[in-house]
């Protein structure tokens, strides 16, 4: 089913998430609702604790060429760890949990990933372009991290007040 989505500055975001132990019914049932609730928003990416589980799980789903999100793209990955990044690379990032909110982020050009499926299978990929950009994004969702917290000192505070016009507008 279609879950709320956390929304900064909800304290929950900063939770640091905890390791995925069992390879269950539950954890099935948590992937489903993540991937729906995703969808729904038009989103590509989504790490647990958007949905208020701190748990270490994210899943990715970036659209091809024709421009179509498939099920055959999608990633989902449990207590992932990056074993090696390098290189660099900016890209305008969004996030369900900032709507309406853009900003340039320089993250890894290369990583190297690993993490376990949703059986438990331990899986060893490595990812550049946008797919190493967002999982790397919602890997600090793990760590309680949201991408405006590595935005210049300026742009930050550009954000904040965007922000609080926002609130105030109840939009
Ligand atoms: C108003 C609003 O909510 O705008 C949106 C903002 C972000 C998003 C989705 C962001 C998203 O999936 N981010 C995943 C992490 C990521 C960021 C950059 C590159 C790779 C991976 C969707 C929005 O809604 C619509 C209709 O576009
Ligand atoms: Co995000």
């Amino acid at each position: 089913m279609i879950r709320e989505i956390l929304v900064y500055p909800n304290k929950l975001l900063r939770e640091t998430s905890k390791e995925v132990t069992h390879f269950d019914v539950h954890l099935h049932t948590l992937l489903h609702d993540m991937y729906e609730t995703m969808v729904a928003k038009e989103g590509i990416g989504l790490a647990a604790i958007q949905v208020g589980v701190p748990l270490n799980v994210l899943i990715i789903n970036l659209v091809d060429e024709e421009g179509y999100q498939t099920v055959e793209n999608l990633y989902e990955m449990i207590n992932p760890v990056i074993l090696e990044k390098d290189g660099l690379t900016i890209y305008q990032e969004g996030c369900l949990s900032v709507p309406g909110y853009y900003d340039e982020i320089e993250r890894a050009a290369h990583i190297k990933v690993v993490y376990c499926d949703r059986d438990g299978n331990r899986c060893e990929e490595e990812f550049t372009d946008l797919m190493a950009i967002a999982v790397q994004h919602e890997m600090d969702h793990l760590k309680g991290r949201l991408f405006i917290e590595k935005l210049s000192y300026l742009k930050r505070k550009k954000f904040d007040k965007e922000w609080k016009k926002k609130q105030k507008a109840g939009k």
